[in-house]
């Protein structure tokens, strides 16, 4: 196992940041953690990066315990942090040449790995690291966080902020990585890139909703969803919630996801309902679960 947790707690006076937390990463996996803002992903990356202690429990990253042996931890890991991390003033080149410094090495020595990256933000090697868009912010974070070829990389919220276009390299960057034997733990609030990870984290209050890869995951979802549509949205889920028999009703795209609650439900009698409340254009059609309905179900309970 590459990253092993086990029942780690971490609170901030009366703020239960995480709640006995076990997951276990193994060698080579690209692992998600997946949670909206305040899950306590962040929390959880500084503390399996030496960078905060728990309250309890134990952890270790690569074979080192997080307490122990921080100092060799700090070296086998690299870690880009949610917000910017680098140094707006310096350039590109200074940025990526001050990482490989703290770290007694050279941007020659590992150029192999930070290569498919870098190269696509080398012709800016001269811009100042805050005149970059989002998308190269984000190239030569990873970058800075590779060049000493850590064996575990913790990526916290890496895509926040960055274009569809650029998320998508992003993540094709990640499996290149993963290729070359790297550990990676990515979190991310976007469901869409659950989907993406060979296993994943649920994770809301700090508490685990649920461990599986995200095909399981989505597999578990027993209820049949529908899309549902009709001329105005806004009415269409005042109407949908209102309805007796609703289990569940959240904006999905340009549809709601609507389940009910019995085991018979008949699409038509819905139809026939919203119709009566004054919709038009209704669309009801059945629809595969995603990763995002699994956890607003598993959140309701
Ligand atoms: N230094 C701190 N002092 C007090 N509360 C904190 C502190 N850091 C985090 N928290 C609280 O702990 C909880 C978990 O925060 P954390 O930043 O770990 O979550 P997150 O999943 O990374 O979300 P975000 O994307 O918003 O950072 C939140 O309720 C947050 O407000």
């Amino acid at each position: 196992m590459s990253i092993v947790i086990e029942h780690i707690s971490k609170s901030y006076g009366k703020v239960n940041a995480l709640d006995d937390i076990s997951i276990q990463v193994g060698q080579g996996e690209l692992y998600g953690l997946i949670g909206p803002d305040g899950a306590g992903k962040t929390t959880l990356f500084r503390i399996l990066t030496t960078l905060l202690l728990p309250d309890q429990g134990s952890a270790s990253v690569a074979g080192y315990d997080i307490i122990a042996d921080f100092k060799a931890i700090r070296k086998q890991v690299g870690y880009m942090p949610g917000r910017f991390s680098l140094y707006h003033d310096l350039t590109v080149e200074e940025n990526l040449n001050f990482f490989a410094t703290i770290f007694g090495t050279t941007i020659t020595e590992n150029y192999d790995l930070i290569k498919d990256i870098y190269v696509q933000i080398e012709p800016f090697k001269d811009r100042r690291a805050g005149k970059l868009s989002g998308g190269m912010k984000q190239k030569l974070a990873l970058s800075c966080a590779l060049i000493h070829k850590p064996k575990v990389l913790f990526l916290d919220e890496p895509t926040t902020g960055v274009d569809p276009v650029s998320r998508k390299e992003f993540w094709e960057m990640l499996k290149r990585l993963q290729d070359k034997g790297i550990t990676i733990l990515v979190s991310t609030p976007y469901m869409d890139e659950a989907a993406l990870c060979d296993r994943i984290t649920l994770i809301q209050d700090g508490r685990i909703l649920e461990i599986d890869t995200p095909k399981a995951i989505v597999e578990h979802y027993s209820k049949p969803i529908f899309d549902v549509g009709a001329h105005n949205t806004y009415l269409l889920i005042e109407k949908l919630n209102a309805y007796t028999h609703k289990h569940s009703v959240f904006p999905f795209g340009e549809y709601i996801h609507y389940t009910d609650q019995r085991d018979g439900f008949d699409p038509m009698e819905l139809r026939a309902y919203l119709k009566k409340e004054g919709l038009q254009n209704i669309h009801i059609e059945r629809t595969k679960a995603t990763i995002e309905d699994t956890f607003m179900e598993l959140a309701k309970q």
